[in-house]
């Protein structure tokens, strides 16, 4: 799947770099180049370079990107200016947790409600966000033009949801719950998946311990 002509995985990327560029200190330097950005962030110099080049054309040769520029050019390409309202549906600890979550408003992203089935009329978050019974869902998202939905009931509950978002004009869903959603062409679903994420780490740490301990035995042979 591609949007505007960038891969999906060009666009998982730009939010890691507009993250750490806003992570900069205000009184850091102007100018940052591509090489600078792949060494604060581990990754492949001409990945990153070329990742950049897709999205803004500021860049100079031996000079890089002027900071503020480039954030401004990821923010307009990533839609960050462009208000995107969302509902979650699942008001369970998960999704009240990311209803209460502050930090969605730096990429242009408004959560407007929580919808959860066990909610009669109306509750509302700790954090003051409103959470509504999911007979409300396709009103709410008709009525305020809500295309992005985030997923977060069990998962044996996940597809049926996911098609009741879809019925509502729902067109990208975030999906939390541990299963494979089947949508209509046009939806795009993207799964988030912390365990997964854990696993790699944790397989990272293993290969690195496995390492570590035939160093050790080779040096101990060696003495
Ligand atoms: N991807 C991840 O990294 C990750 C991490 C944690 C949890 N999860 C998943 O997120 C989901 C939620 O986890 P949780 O711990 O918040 O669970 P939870 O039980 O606390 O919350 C689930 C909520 O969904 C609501 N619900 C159930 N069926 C519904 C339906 N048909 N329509 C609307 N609402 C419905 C329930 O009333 C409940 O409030 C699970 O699928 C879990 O596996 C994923």
């Amino acid at each position: 799947m591609e949007v505007k002509g960038i891969s999906q995985a060009i666009l998982r990327r730009l939010p890691i770099y507009l993250t750490y560029l806003k992570s900069l200190p205000p009184q850091g330097p102007v100018h940052i180049s591509a090489t600078a950005i792949a060494a604060a962030l581990h990754m492949g110099e001409v990945q990153v370079r070329k990742d950049l080049a897709s999205v803004s054309k500021a860049g100079r040769p031996r000079i890089g990107y002027i900071v503020s520029e480039l954030v401004e050019d990821l923010e307009a390409f990533l839609g960050c200016n462009d208000v995107s309202n969302a509902v979650i549906v699942g008001a369970g600890k998960l999704g009240k947790a990311l209803l209460d979550y502050e930090g969605f408003s730096e990429y242009g992203l408004h959560i407007v409600a929580g919808l959860d089935i066990r909610v009669a009329s109306e509750e509302t978050t700790a954090g003051g966000k409103p959470i509504f019974g999911l007979s409300k869902m396709e009103d709410l998202c008709k009525r305020m033009n809500i295309r992005i939905g985030i997923l977060t009931v069990p998962a044996d509950q996940a597809q049926k949801v996911c098609d009741q978002m879809v019925e509502s004009g729902i067109s990208a869903i975030l999906n939390f719950a541990p299963t494979h959603l089947t949508v209509p062409e046009g939806i795009l679903v993207q799964n988030e998946n912390l365990a997964a994420s854990l696993a790699v780490l944790s397989n990272h740490l293993f290969e690195q311990m496995h390492k570590d301990s035939i160093k050790n035995t080779q040096e101990g042979e060696s003495l």
